[in-house]
């Protein structure tokens, strides 16, 4: 049945779902990387579609930006739909300085200044980590396709244009391989359903050293990045 955010009928999605930010950019990869593609929502221009790749079943869907925003989508996927793997797929900032545009990043855990996970743990700090499965494939995946990925831990942000820029300094300090605003909302989601869940991302910028990738080069790496999260997906299916 339909849900408020969401089209698709019960069985109208994969088990495993890649999802970016980016609505578009889901379109795009599912015109570019799937085949047999159905698209099963519109709603708020919110794009899902299902298709297969090497002959599995994968779906495609755009989740927004934040923290608020991935966990209504996430919720009803493992809740409603039978999904039992998220991957996110999404672009970062970087703070170290050997990390550098266009880097992939296979995510293992996420560190947030949200109070999402706070109010969901009772005010306690919860362990917000990828599958191991996930982490796994991700990094067989990468090998397999020769490219080379950084493993570690990201930072999720409820700002893109954060009051307090100092705290990027401190984010260095502990070696924070990623910037973004989504995968501490994630994690603890997949672990409620007793499903799985993981994070690939590509640096599009660098926050110290205000460094951008073009639109041309952020396409490239994330083709890089999404035959990466494809290949490791219908590994864990
Ligand atoms: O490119 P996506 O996947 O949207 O990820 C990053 O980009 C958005 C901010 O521009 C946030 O959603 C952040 O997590
Ligand atoms: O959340 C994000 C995404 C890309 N770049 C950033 O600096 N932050």
């Amino acid at each position: 049945m339909a849900t408020p955010h969401n089209a698709a009928e019960f069985g109208d999605i994969a088990e495993t779902v890649l999802m970016p930010g980016d609505p578009l950019r889901a379109k795009h990869i599912a015109e570019n990387f799937l085949e047999n593609v159905t698209q099963f929502t519109t709603v708020r221009n919110m794009f899902g579609f299902t298709g297969t790749y090497k002959g599995k079943r994968i779906s495609i869907m755009g989740h927004g930006m934040g923290m608020p925003s991935i966990s209504i989508y996430a919720e009803e996927l493992y809740k409603f739909y039978g999904v039992k793997n998220i991957i996110r797929i999404g672009s970062a900032g970087a703070v170290l300085d050997d990390v550098h545009v266009r880097d992939v990043i296979v995510v293992t855990g996420a560190s947030t200044d949200s109070k999402m996970n706070r109010q969901r743990f009772k005010d306690n700090d919860y362990s917000a980590v990828a599958s191991y499965e996930n982490v796994a494939a991700l990094v067989e995946a990468a090998k397999e396709n020769n490219v080379e990925v950084k493993v570690g831990k990201c930072f999720s942000s409820d700002y893109f244009y954060t009051p307090n820029p100092e705290f990027f300094q401190t984010l260095k300090t502990y070696n924070f391989l990623a910037v973004e605003m989504e995968a501490a909302a994630l994690f603890p989601i997949a672990d409620l359903y007793g499903a799985k869940a993981g994070c690939v991302l590509t640096i599009s910028d660098h926050i110290l050293r205000e460094e951008y990738t073009t639109a041309e080069e952020r396409q490239t790496t994330f083709t890089q990045m999404m035959t990466v999260a494809l290949d490791a997906a219908i590994k864990v299916a």
